[in-house]
């Protein structure tokens, strides 16, 4: 008892003494000397960027968030392409970041049993994935990998998701674009709607409904997108955060956990739906697999039989979820990026368009095809080589999965020497190495898909140098269907549209939230102004003679113009398809009170074209045109005696009898008004001299 007695009053004089002696001031010295102490030390001993104490890596990642992939690509090649991290005290994020192809192939292939994706992913994403693949370790995932390996690959599905893609360019993509033409879009919204339905359709077979042209707000895509967005944002957040405001349903969290129940029920609904369907007698083509291809009704139709089924109910949901966030944001940002480098880099595009051309053109009777409508085969894309090198080098430089991270099983060195432990993370960045001349040469910052391309054929790269679509074991499973989707999706705008883009906001720390805003052209309010009429008819009441219209009857012209200002702004060579949407967007504006009928021909790096616009904007293209007063007459001719592929000899037809000729001529004879004055008589003729021939016709009178 007297020893007890002794400590007590032992703690207390000492703790007096303490609070007698010691100022608040000196624990702060004393604070503030061991953080100044231990950021020295760090800064001495480490090559990497400086980690702070108690707040590790964050300071000084939130100093350059809005440049954080520039920065980490540079704090890479500064420590020579490895360097450790630690996120905040007890946040238990700590590990090396690396852009080094030797350790990436070290833990995507040769110890890829002891770097899975590890707990602390999983536990981010399994309210949003569950046990999907995109989310699933081990025995879990090597089966769901066997099935959409060998499902994905089948000629069956090959043929299925071609269609798909197919159908969804031409009559959604292409349809929505050609309402905006002329207009400033954001494009990234559009393709992601595009990736969207798109892998709705192959892994779910169902129609999303995003890619219409008033483009709708659908509740399954748009929870889709929150639930993603703030599943990463558990990744930003430390545990001890984002778990207790999970549990009181806070901020993020409570839009996830709304959000993650529209896609389940959405799931679970299409999942029992499909199952009735392709049990029920009616369908007995579907249960033998011939009607439906599409993921969901593959895996039911293969597991129908076995008494203990892999895939259970919840599984397959979780499968197709997992589907659709792996090719949703990364085609759509991957396009994304690919139509802003092709903006910056107008040799590219004029290369992928010889080389479409070219394609196009081996085609039987290309002269008979109509232009507007062509749609391009399997394996005209496979002939694409130069669009599949453009594609691949825009994804090294911009790649929609710009970092990843494994977690060590148990400790664990790499060949090199370098050790990691149990727990800790291996963070592998893609966007840094497509910057890394070690790993690229001294170019690497071009873009220059000739890099791709080996006497005349694209030579794929080393996947872990390329690490784009990740490599090994978990390569991307969707890679074969991301770039037809893409080519089939880029040779089909470029042929069409010319994209130009004036602004792009920063990559963020989330690349697929990216968004790009297209403002292409400053588009005038549509529609004529009636802002003046009022005032003409105040003006006429009180006496106002207004001036009369003079009809001189209709005389079209032909001119040749240069538009060097549209060619200035996008540093390209202009198509003829731009000059004709300038014209008709400006006649339609007018609603026709420009009485302007043209005619509108040109050759450009599609081709030759040839158009006409009437008045009120709307536009044909035939392989001959005809306008004005005489224009019935000459179309019959056309009509009549047009061949494809007519040299260059002309004939000059006639009849042999004056039809209508003139009766009656006015005394006082025709003269120009005198507000008509002629200021010029230069005659200017053709370059080409015409071969004229007189022949006897009787097409004018038909
Ligand atoms: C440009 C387009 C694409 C890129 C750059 C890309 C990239 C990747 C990457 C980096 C991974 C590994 C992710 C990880 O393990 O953490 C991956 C996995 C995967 N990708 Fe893709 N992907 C693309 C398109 C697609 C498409 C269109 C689909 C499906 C239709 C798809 C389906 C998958 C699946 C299912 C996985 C999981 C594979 C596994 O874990 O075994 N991907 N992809």
């Amino acid at each position: 008892m007297e020893y007890y007695n002794m400590i007590q009053s032992l703690i207390f004089s000492s703790t007096r003494w303490l609070y007698s002696h010691l100022w608040f001031s000196d624990i702060a010295m004393a604070l503030l000397f061991i953080f100044i102490f231990n950021s020295i030390l760090q800064r001495l001993t480490t090559t990497g960027p400086m980690t702070w104490p108690v707040f590790g890596i964050l300071p000084t990642v939130m100093l350059h968030a809005t440049s954080i992939y520039e920065w980490g690509g540079q704090a890479l090649i500064k420590s020579g392409g490895t360097f450790p991290y630690r996120g905040m005290w007890m946040g238990g994020t700590y590990g090396i970041v690396t852009s080094d192809p030797a350790k990436i192939e070290y833990i995507l292939k040769t110890n890829f049993k002891n770097f899975p994706k590890g707990k602390a992913y999983r536990e981010r994403f399994y309210d949003f994935l569950g046990d999907g693949i995109f989310n699933a370790d081990d025995e879990l995932w090597r089966q769901q990998r066997r099935v959409a390996n060998s499902e994905m690959h089948s000629t069956r599905f090959m043929q299925f998701s071609m269609d798909a893609i197919e159908k969804l360019v031409n009559e959604k993509l292409l349809k929505v674009l050609e309402a905006k033409r002329g207009c400033a879009i954001d494009l990234q919204d559009v393709l992601l709607r595009f990736t969207f339905d798109n892998t709705c359709a192959v892994a779910f077979g169902v129609d999303s409904g995003c890619l219409e042209v008033e483009l709708p707000e659908i509740p399954f895509a748009k929870a889709f997108e929150q639930v993603t967005f703030a599943s990463l944002m558990r990744f930003l957040t430390p545990p001890y955060v984002w778990k207790p405001m999970k549990f009181f349903r806070l901020g993020f969290e409570k839009t996830l956990h709304e959000a993650v129940k529209i896609v389940h029920d959405f799931a679970e609904k299409t999942v029992r739906e499909r199952k009735m369907e392709l049990s029920s007698s009616s369908n007995k083509e579907g249960i033998n697999g011939n009607s439906r291809c599409d993921l969901l009704s593959r895996l039911i139709i293969l597991e129908k039989d076995k008494k203990d089924p892999f895939f259970t109910d919840k599984l397959l949901q979780d499968f197709c979820i997992s589907f659709i966030l792996a090719g949703r944001d990364t085609s759509s940002v991957g396009l994304a990026w690919f139509f802003w480098l092709i903006t910056k880099n107008p040799s590219v595009e004029t290369k992928i368009l010889t080389e479409v051309r070219e394609i196009f053109r081996q085609r039987e009777n290309p002269t008979k095809e109509n232009q507007e409508n062509i749609s391009f085969t399997q394996e005209e894309l496979k002939k694409m080589v130069y669009l599949q090198a453009a594609i691949s080098e825009s994804l090294r430089l911009y790649p929609p999965v710009s970092f990843d991270h494994k977690e060590p099983q148990v400790d664990d060195i790499f060949p090199d020497g370098t050790m990691v432990e149990k727990g800790s993370r291996v963070v592998y960045c893609m966007y840094g190495m497509a910057r890394m001349e070690s790993i690229w040469g001294k170019d690497c910052f071009e873009f220059r898909p000739e890099r791709w391309i080996k006497d005349g054929e694209f030579v794929s790269e080393n996947q872990f140098k390329y690490t784009v679509f990740n490599a090994g074991p978990r390569l991307c499973v969707g890679k074969k269907f991301a770039y037809t989707q893409m080519k089939l999706v880029v040779a089909s705008i470029l042929w069409r549209f010319q994209i130009s883009t004036n602004r792009l906001r920063s990559p963020s720390i989330l690349s697929s939230y990216l968004k790009m805003s297209n403002e292409a052209m400053d588009v005038p309010k549509t529609g004529f102004s009636f802002d003046l009429c009022r005032r003409n008819d105040m003006l006429a009441k009180k006496g106002l003679k207004s001036p009369s219209y003079l009809k001189t009857g209709t005389t079209i012209v032909g001119l040749i113009f240069e538009l060097k200002l549209h060619r200035y702004h996008t540093g390209r060579e202009s198509r003829v398809v731009t000059a004709l949407t300038l014209l008709k967007s400006h006649l339609f504006r007018y609603q026709g009170h420009v009485s302007a009928a043209l005619v509108l021909g040109g050759v450009d790096v599609t081709g030759p074209h040839l158009h006409t616009i009437y008045p009120h904007g709307s536009t044909d293209t035939l392989p001959f045109a005809t306008m004005g007063s005489g224009s019935l007459a000459a179309m019959a001719i056309f009509e009549s005696e047009y061949r494809e592929g007519l040299t260059g000899k002309k004939e000059y037809l006639r009849n042999h009898l004056t039809p209508n000729p003139r009766t009656y001529i006015s005394s006082r004879g025709y003269t120009f008004s005198k507000k008509a004055e002629v200021l010029l008589t230069k005659i200017t003729p053709l370059k080409e001299l015409v071969d004229v021939v007189q022949v006897g016709g009787d097409a004018m009178e038909e």
